[in-house]
């Protein structure tokens, strides 16, 4: 929420800009145990961005209707779509901190931009080539699943240039089914209980992952080798999912926090919102791997938030469960 100095909440901006920059550098990071991800070419390099600019110069254009100062929220999208194509860099952070920085170069009576972006992932498809099926870099399709995203508050610095006072990148709308090893039992029982205790239940999550890094610097220069790629966190995600026979939502987000910390030392922290869509039985199975009936559970749904830093990692028992899924 962008302020002024004084404490006043003061912004205005654009959402919902959406940028389709193509052939952007590749990026590149090293490989992880759990994950198979190592590039993104970054042929489709396409964001939906929100925009939003604060400074001392604005007020009077709130209290005395003053626009000599107001840049028009439609001359920010186009600053956003005609400055994205000189941006020379491979990720969504660094896209947002080069439009940011130029943004407060070109308006010096602009002090804070606080701006998001979701990436909007498009698949590459396969095509026949000599070795088999291969991906080709021209036919895409949009992809519905879960996406990165980023956000950060860039202040315009003593020196003249510009920082980053604040920094998050996201993995949002990540939606998993594990359909068995997932139980929710020993729950306070009392006069409100109606819910049966599960020790065996599919459980379905949404989920939306938040980190922060130690040194934004390592996400604006994924070229350092210190980038964290929304694909590997998704994919340490569903290994955790699988490896564990999980207790609930609650602890199971707790394991896939340990993971991310563990596997990402270069993170200061790392969030979580999950939503419970566990879907509800109709026929149940008669025991693991035997056939069962579900449908959609019904609203409303329950939700966990937690975060977590390094510190937790001191914390980390020997008791962890291990057993496998
Ligand atoms: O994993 C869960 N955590 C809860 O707190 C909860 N509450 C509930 O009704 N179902 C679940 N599942």
């Amino acid at each position: 929420m962008l302020k002024l100095p004084c404490g006043r909440t003061l912004y205005y901006g654009k959402g919902d800009v959406l940028v389709y920059r193509t052939y952007a550098r590749p990026l590149e990071a090293p490989p992880i145990p759990e994950s198979p991800y190592s590039e993104t070419r970054n042929v489709i390099f396409a964001h939906n961005v929100k925009f939003a600019v604060s400074g001392e110069a604005l007020l009077t254009s709130f209290t005395e209707g003053d626009n000599r100062q107001v840049v028009a929220t439609d001359s920010m999208k186009n600053f956003i779509l005609r400055q994205s194509a000189s941006f020379d860099g491979c990720a969504t952070e660094g896209l947002l901190a080069f439009l940011a920085e130029r943004f407060l170069a070109v308006y010096p009576h602009i002090d804070r931009v606080e701006l998001s972006a979701d990436r909007i992932p498009f698949e590459p498809l396969a095509v026949p080539g000599p070795g088999g099926f291969m991906h080709n870099d021209l036919v895409y399709r949009p992809s519905h699943n879960d996406h990165a995203s980023a956000g950060m508050e860039v202040v315009r610095s003593e020196a003249g240039g510009s920082a980053i006072a604040s920094h998050w990148c996201g993995l949002s709308a990540l939606q998993l089914i594990k359909v068995s090893g997932s139980s929710f039992a020993g729950f306070i029982r009392d006069e409100y209980t109606t819910l049966p205790e599960a020790q065996d239940r599919p459980l379905f999550i949404f989920l939306d992952l938040l980190w922060r890094y130690d040194d934004p610097e390592d996400a604006l220069r994924p070229e350092k080798g210190r980038y964290v790629p929304a694909e590997q966190v998704r994919d340490i995600a569903h290994n955790v999912f699988y490896e564990f026979a999980t207790p609930s939502i609650q602890y199971l987000i707790w394991l896939i926090g340990q993971r991310l910390l563990t596997r990402f030392p270069q993170l200061a922290e790392v969030r979580f919102e999950s939503n419970n869509r566990t879907w509800e039985t109709v026929v149940e199975p008669a025991g693991g791997g035997a056939p069962g009936v579900f449908t959609e559970p019904r609203p409303p749904f329950g939700f966990q938030g937690f975060s977590m830093t390094k510190d937790d990692l001191l914390a980390l028992r020997d008791d962890v469960p291990g057993e496998s899924a």
